[in-house]
């Protein structure tokens, strides 16, 4: 058997997903079946046959990312990679993992690949560091409740809400609130064509007693402002009392007085007294709103992995919190290209980043600028842990890096891929 991986035919597609289906040990649906079928992009697609069967699988999206500044940038969106029961531990992810990124490098077009990891502790040797997590909360909702400030809360309530239990009936406006939001918060991917179908994906087999998909609008006056996708699991307690969930699977709003007339919506579901509510930007405002946070039970898990693709391509693609002129020695053993020294200047407004001869500022390797890439992982705090290290302690050099590379909106990753 060869490791070589092979781009995919579109006639083959079947027996390759099949393998992924298979290492994920899942039940799948059709409909999702379809719709990965009509979002792969087969010639970026790679495969490792063995006696004419494929054993391992990896694709990637062609995504457009928000970074810090607002602009959007082009980002693979690594996809669909699994090994065979069989065949694995012999170095066929690596394989894949070597041909995508010498591709990437090869075609330069995005100096940035993301990925959501099945496992953390599998993609940190091929450069890829934690960006970005996500909140989940479980909101006891018959005892916290939402103290909104007053001029908010009549704002709110001057917004009108229209609901449908068909969800593809408010795409439209949905899609439109979605593309505003893209540019305001780091992570978040713009639509491509085909990926407004992504959220829509409503199994029976995977509702688990829950209803199907319902959606709400606010709108003002006729121009929609957020909304939200959810769906609602009816429970009793023994003595017949109404003790359902709401199950919140999106909410997006382009400003605060939308986003509090959705989430006193939510509350206020009758017969309901939680929200599940997963996937939340770590600085989701209700969180300022509850009466009680412990009662919300928030915690967080690791969503997006980044991975500086071109590391002079990728940190002039951002803006920056504050001016910084840095020399960054960036260790790269997986993308040798990327090893070496790279003076970045930049600001708000954008910045330049180019191979340099002069003295490091900085240390790091390029999982760790992955990490910070975005703005939610400090370099002062990788630098507390040892995996950031200045040249000349107390030169200012971490002090200046680390303000300019952290963001003022926590970075978000919408959904997965
Ligand atoms: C972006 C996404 O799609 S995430 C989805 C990933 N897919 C899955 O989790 C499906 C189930 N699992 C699998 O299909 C396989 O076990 C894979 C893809 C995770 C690994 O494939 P393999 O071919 O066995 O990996 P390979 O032999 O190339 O190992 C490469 C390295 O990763 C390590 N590794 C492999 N799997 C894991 C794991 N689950 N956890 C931690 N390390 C791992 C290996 O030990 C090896 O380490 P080394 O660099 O120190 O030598």
């Amino acid at each position: 058997m060869t490791t070589e991986p092979q781009v995919l035919q579109a006639s083959e597609w079947d027996a390759w997903y099949d393998i992924l289906v298979s290492a994920f040990g899942s039940e799948e649906s059709s409909e999702e079946r379809e719709l990965f079928r009509s979002l792969t992009e087969t010639e970026r697609s790679l495969g490792v046959w063995d006696e004419g069967r494929p054993v391992g699988t990896a694709g990637a999206f062609s995504f457009r990312m928000a970074v810090p500044g607002g602009a959007v940038v082009p980002t693979a969106g690594v996809t669909m990679v699994s090994v065979a029961p069989t065949h694995r531990r012999r170095g066929v992810l690596r394989s894949l993992m070597r041909r995508q990124l010498d591709d990437l490098h090869a075609a330069g077009e995005e100096p940035l690949a993301v990925l959501t990891a099945s496992e953390p502790a599998i993609y940190g040797r091929f450069g890829y560091g934690l960006a970005a997590r996500a909140l989940e909360a479980t909101i006891d909702s018959s005892r916290v409740s939402l103290q909104l400030p007053p001029g908010l809360e009549a704002e709110a309530a001057g917004l009108r809400l229209r609901q449908s239990n068909d969800p593809s009936s408010l795409q439209s406006e949905c899609e439109a609130v979605y593309a505003r939001c893209v540019a305001a918060r780091p992570g978040m991917l713009e639509r491509r064509p085909g990926w407004e179908r992504q959220p829509l994906l409503d199994p029976e087999s995977g509702r688990e007693g829950a209803s199907p998909l319902r959606c709400v609008v606010a709108l003002r006056g006729e121009e929609p402002v957020g909304y939200a996708r959810y769906a609602v699991k009816p429970r009793w307690s023994d003595y017949d009392a109404a003790d359902g969930d709401v199950l919140l699977r999106e909410l997006n709003a382009v400003d605060p007085a939308a986003h509090a007339a959705l989430w006193r919506f939510l509350f206020g579901i009758d017969l309901t007294t939680s929200i599940e509510a997963g996937g939340r930007p770590l600085d989701d405002p209700w969180l300022h709103w509850v009466s009680d946070p412990r009662r919300c039970a928030p915690r967080w898990t690791d969503t997006l992995y980044l991975r500086p693709v071109e590391v002079g391509a990728a940190l002039a693609a951002r803006a920056y919190a504050h001016p910084v002129d840095v020399v960054l020695e960036v260790e790269d053993t997986f993308c040798p290209w990327n090893t070496g020294r790279w003076r970045l200047s930049g600001d708000e407004k954008g910045a330049v980043c180019a191979p340099t001869r002069d003295a490091a500022d900085l240390a790091l390797s390029v999982r760790e600028l992955g990490a910070a890439y975005l703005g939610g992982t400090s370099l002062a705090a990788l630098a507390r842990s040892g995996l950031v290290t200045e040249a000349r302690p107390d030169s200012g050099a971490l002090r200046e890096a680390a303000r300019a590379f952290f963001g003022e909106t926590a970075p978000w990753l919408p959904h997965g891929f």
